[in-house]
């Protein structure tokens, strides 16, 4: 889905050479400051690589159309956004930027029961608290059933046994939709439970842990 090959960005980044398979699970652990979410950000050309080749789909992403690169590439950042006034509201954003038809009610319902997040459609964004936000974040993304999901640590804020229900739906879900989830975490334990190719990232570059 993605290969990277001589990637340098700022001193931040110099990848030698990487792959990101599609319809499976893709995790990326380092530490902070390693450039996690600069390698994400260069993926849906966010930001674009000062030397070497990122191809997606068989194509420079720099030779997409950046609004339909990122209508199929979905990043969710670490810092949960959220957009409009309610709950209802806020999912059916991420479907108007994709163009995408509305969606029913039922729907919306599944994906808040998917991620875990037990609130009315009417409730009111403003309220939430930073875990409930950023399941609210995923939710969106999911909603959208883009080919690729790009999740930075998207459970940073929630308890080990939460973390673990709403990751194996995420996974489950991504892969019954035959799409591609890369998702950076912190947790050892997340990466080794949910991974089908595990990759860390030091000095700038990426190393294979598991594949
Ligand atoms: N656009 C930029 N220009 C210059 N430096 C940047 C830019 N974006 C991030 N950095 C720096 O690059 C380094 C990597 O940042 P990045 O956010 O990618 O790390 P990370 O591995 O995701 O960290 P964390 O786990 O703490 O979220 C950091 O030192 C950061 O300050």
């Amino acid at each position: 889905m993605f290969a990277l090959k001589n990637v340098r960005y700022k001193d931040i980044l110099h990848i030698h050479e990487l792959t990101i398979p599609a319809q499976q699970v893709t995790c990326i652990i380092g530490e902070s400051g390693s450039g996690k979410s600069t390698l994400f950000k260069l993926l849906n050309h966010l930001l674009s690589a000062d030397a070497g080749q990122i191809i997606y789909k068989g194509k420079p992403v720099e030779l997409w159309d950046p609004v339909r690169l990122r209508r199929e590439v979905i990043m969710v950042p670490q810092d949960p956004v959220v957009f409009r006034d309610t709950i209802r509201e806020d999912l059916l954003a991420g479907l108007e930027f994709t163009e995408q038809p509305p969606a029913t009610d039922d729907t919306l319902q599944h994906m808040l029961e998917l991620v875990h997040l037990p609130k009315q459609l009417d409730d009111e964004v403003f309220n939430l608290s930073g875990g409930e936000k950023q399941r609210l974040s995923l939710a969106r993304a999911l909603l959208i059933n883009p080919e690729v999901l790009l999740l930075d640590e998207p459970t940073s804020a929630l308890d080990e046994k939460t973390e673990d229900m709403v990751m194996s739906h995420i996974v489950d879900y991504v892969k019954s939709q035959g799409k591609t989830l890369a998702m950076i975490t912190h947790s050892k334990r997340v990466a080794e439970q949910f991974a089908d190719r595990l990759l860390e990232l030091k000095n700038g570059d990426v190393t294979l842990i598991k594949e």
